[in-house]
């Protein structure tokens, strides 16, 4: 290959760029050749030489070639061992770092199993849960349901015991106040009106729990008031009277029961007293359990019930059962000693009928109402008054009772200011204030318990005087309006009433007597002297002639009477 044409004139081209040690060689043994072959030969040896110098070059060069090929050959090995050695290493590394992977690996499968494994339980939990949720909500709802169930039942237990013991409470409240013979003190509130826009709503609350307590929110100031009994606005007439139907009742058994409406113009005393037609109050509901009580009573006891009205209308008293409407009644100290009131020539009337119920309210109405151009603002302006009288003998025994109920519908308390009274009603309003201030004066020194009380100081106090001190059963039924622009009066009223209900009249006693001579003939006229004189006396006894419709015509007298 050295031989070939290109092979030595690359290298010549090579050496003629770079001067190499070959031409270095030739270049200064050149001249020294030339001094030595002499000129003529010398021109024809030349070539020779020359041949020979390059051929001595030449094998100077290819010995240093080969030397450094040598030199490569030995580099290239060198070379050739030390990357071996070095990718030998870095194998090793390599090894060494799969090895470490592949440990890694090992210690990584068991790993990723588990993970595997969790993770399929993971997607299992996943797709269970809703259902999980589902069953986990349904049982914690009735977890949830038991719990609320036992807690009611609890509260439900609570509750009862509470009221129980509630009841228990008012019983024992009951019994001290008829040991202590307080007034017990009920108070009603009237409804909203058909026509009145008013926010009564808030004003008025009750107690769901203390049907005892009201309370009355004034100028943003909750007030609590504590009675016997609250009713609120839904009470129905018949609600009312159950509650007071005892009482009404105990003046069978001898007992003085007085039950008054106390409250301003327009809160409902009318309607708790004597209602409307198609549902009556307390009045004639009285009556008629009187009239049905006695009844079932009749195999053994004679009972009669009589009925008087009077109405206090200007300090005046009228018999509102008498025939003469003009006649002005007046109030007496019995001249018989006893120290008992009577009003003499106030008519009684017998009840014998339910009918004879109605007929006496009817005539009572109509009096009322022929006195007067307006029977609603008279009714308003005047205190009414329906005293029943019941008195019983035992057939077998001779036990004779006498009680006294008196039913009271006082005027309506009105603010003269607030009104602007003036002239006639002017008159009116100044009456009614002074006899319900009377009435206020009483209280007062039956609580402070005076040795005074001014019973005399007007006609409406001195006619309740023996339902106000002592031996009697009082009940005052305090009305009050729902209405925010009537807040003054219904405060005014409840206060009264609260100082009411501490007055104590003493225990009531019955009015009774046991009859020596059980087989004597029962009979309401002989009573002896220490006992029969009881208000009120009678004078005239009346009886009510009617027609075969049921009207009145008229008072007929039948007799004179004196008890
Ligand atoms: N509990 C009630 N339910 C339905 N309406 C009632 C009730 N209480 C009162 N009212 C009505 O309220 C109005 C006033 O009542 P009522 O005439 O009885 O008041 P009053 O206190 O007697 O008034 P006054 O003192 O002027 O006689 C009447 O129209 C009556 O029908």
């Amino acid at each position: 290959a050295e031989g070939s044409a290109s092979g030595p004139v690359h290298h010549w081209g090579q050496a003629s760029r770079h001067p190499g040690p070959l031409y270095q060689a030739v270049s200064e043994e050149g001249p020294k050749n030339c001094q030595t072959v002499p000129s003529v030969t010398a021109h024809q040896a030349v070539p020779e030489i020359q041949i020979l110098v390059y051929e001595g070059e030449m094998e100077r060069a290819q010995g240093q070639l080969e030397a450094e090929m040598q030199n490569l050959e030995e580099e290239k090995n060198r070379v050739i061992e030390e990357a071996f050695i070095r990718a030998e290493s870095e194998m090793k590394a390599v090894h060494e770092n799969l090895a470490g992977v592949r440990m890694n690996l090992l210690t990584l499968q068991p790993a990723l199993r588990t993970l595997t494994c969790d993770y399929n339980c993971l997607k299992r939990q996943v797709q269970d849960f809703p259902f999980m949720l589902e069953k986990a909500m349904t049982e914690a709802k009735q977890e949830i349901c038991q719990v609320i169930g036992e807690v009611s039942s609890a509260n439900q237990e609570l509750l009862r015991k509470y009221k129980r013991e509630m009841n228990l409470r008012k019983k024992c409240h009951n019994e001290l106040v008829r040991l202590k013979g307080n007034i017990r003190v009920f108070c009603r509130v009237r409804p909203v009106c058909r026509g009145e826009h008013d926010s009564a709503e808030n004003m008025v609350s009750f107690d769901p729990d203390d049907d005892a307590l009201l309370y009355l929110s004034n100028k943003g100031k909750l007030m609590t008031f504590e009675l016997d009994k609250v009713f609120h606005p839904q009470a129905t007439q018949e609600g009312v009277f159950q509650e007071v139907q005892s009482l009404v009742t105990s003046c069978i058994d001898g007992f003085n029961v007085c039950i008054f409406a106390y409250g301003q113009t327009g809160s409902g005393k009318t309607y708790t007293m004597e209602g409307v037609a198609k549902d009556p109050g307390i009045n004639q509901r009285a009556l008629r359990l009187l009239f049905s009580e006695v009844t079932e009573k009749a195999p053994d006891w004679d009972f009669k019930i009589t009925v008087s009205m009077v109405e206090i209308y200007n300090e005046t008293l009228r018999n509102l059962l008498g025939d003469n409407q003009g006649e002005k009644l007046d109030i007496k100290m019995n001249p018989d000693g006893s120290g008992q009131l009577y009003v003499p020539g106030l008519t009684e009337f017998t009840v014998q009928s339910p009918e004879d119920i109605n007929r006496v309210f009817e005539l009572g109405h109509m009096n009322r109402a022929t006195a007067c151009t307006n029977l609603n603002e008279h009714s308003s302006r005047s205190h009414a008054l329906l005293i029943i009288t019941v008195a019983g003998v035992n057939f077998s025994t001779g036990h004779r009772t006498q009680g006294k109920l008196n039913l009271v519908d006082l005027a309506g308390s009105e603010r003269i200011a607030k009104s602007g009274a003036e002239g006639s009603r002017l008159r009116e309003a100044q009456c009614i204030n002074k006899s319900l201030s009377a009435l206020g004066d009483v209280i007062n020194a039956l609580r402070s318990r005076h040795s005074h009380v001014p019973f005399r100081n007007s006609r409406l106090t001195y006619l309740l005087s023996d339902s106000l001190s002592g031996d009697s059963k009082t009940l005052m039924m305090v009305q009050v309006s729902p209405l925010v622009c009537n807040m003054s009066e219904s405060v005014c009223s409840l206060k009264f009433a609260q100082r009411v209900r501490t007055i104590e009249l003493g225990n009531a006693t019955r009015r009774q007597w046991e009859n020596s001579s059980t087989t004597s003939s029962p009979t309401h006229d002989i009573m002896s002297h220490s006992t029969s004189s009881y208000y009120p006396v009678l004078t005239t006894k009346w009886c009510i002639d009617f027609t075969r419709s049921g009207k009145v015509m008229k008072m007929v007298s039948i007799m004179d009477h004196s008890w």
